[in-house]
């Protein structure tokens, strides 16, 4: 069970709706994916500016939480503005905090990130900031009590998959929040990666809308996160430098 301040979930995908070729294909992906969880760009809505589409047209949205996020917003005061204008709206005033700093890498902006999730906390939000792996800001985060962190794998949208699990898994280590791996999962490999390392789930979003067949990976990414929590839970073995008989001879159950 993922829990996220109020809410709980059976899925651990996380769903981002954006960038499909075909609403239904789109609707046709999230539902294989079992995801109770779809986060899509307000500012890319109709409820932001007139002429943009509606991501979620297809999709029943009763069956999920939507999760907005502030994508587009360069400053802590745009990214607050789209939270609030979501939550007028009427969609969950859960908010995934997505201030970019820099427009080629996407990399968010550590400090207006955080300076955002300080204004929507007291404001009563339930706050899940996008981060790069930063450890520090991490604990920083957690320490002025966000609800999630969402640190990245790699850049958005690149595909390259867990860039350092080294930082994942001190992220993960100090945790007391939910860790939510977001951005640049490419394939099922690193999402069940993501999950054996002990993240509490995965939110990706062009390695299922950008596949050759978005609706097999869609499955593909639900099993893999399954996995790779099971894995996680059942605890691997160590790695060793050499060999180690799989029937050894001595040591083992005889049966006598
Ligand atoms: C949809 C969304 O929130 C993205 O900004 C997210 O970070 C996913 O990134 P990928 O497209 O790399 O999976």
């Amino acid at each position: 069970m993922l829990k996220i301040g109020e809410f709980s979930f059976q899925s651990r995908l996380l769903l981002g709706t954006g960038k499909f070729h075909d609403y239904d294909v789109q609707k046709q992906a999230v539902a294989v994916s079992e995801a109770e969880i779809l986060t899509f760009a307000v500012r890319r809505m109709n409820i932001f500016e007139a002429h943009q589409p509606d991501l979620l047209d297809k999709l029943d949205v009763t069956k999920y939480t939507l999760l907005p996020n502030t994508a587009g917003a360069k400053t802590a005061e745009e990214a607050v503005r789209i939270a609030k204008l979501a939550k007028a709206s009427g969609l969950c005033d859960m908010v995934k905090v997505e201030v970019i700093g820099d427009d080629k890498t996407l990399l968010p902006d550590p400090f207006e990130t955080f300076e955002a999730c300080r204004i929507l906390l007291a404001e009563g939000f339930t706050v899940l900031p996008y981060i790069s792996d930063d450890v520090v800001l991490a604990k920083r985060l957690e320490e002025l009590g966000v609800h999630a962190v969402m640190p990245a794998a790699a850049p958005i949208g690149s595909g390259r998959g867990i860039v350092n699990p080294l930082n994942l898994r001190f992220i993960i280590e100090q945790a007391k929040v939910p860790v939510i791996v977001d951005a640049g999962i490419g394939s099922p490999a690193d999402a069940a990666f993501a999950m054996e390392l002990g993240a509490d789930g995965v939110l990706l979003n062009t390695a299922v809308s950008g596949a050759n067949d978005p609706i097999m990976m869609a499955h593909a990414m639900k099993l893999a996160v399954e996995a790779g929590r099971m894995g996680y839970e059942a605890g691997r073995i160590p790695k060793k430098r050499y060999a180690a008989a799989s029937s050894p001879l001595e040591g083992m159950i005889t049966g006598e």
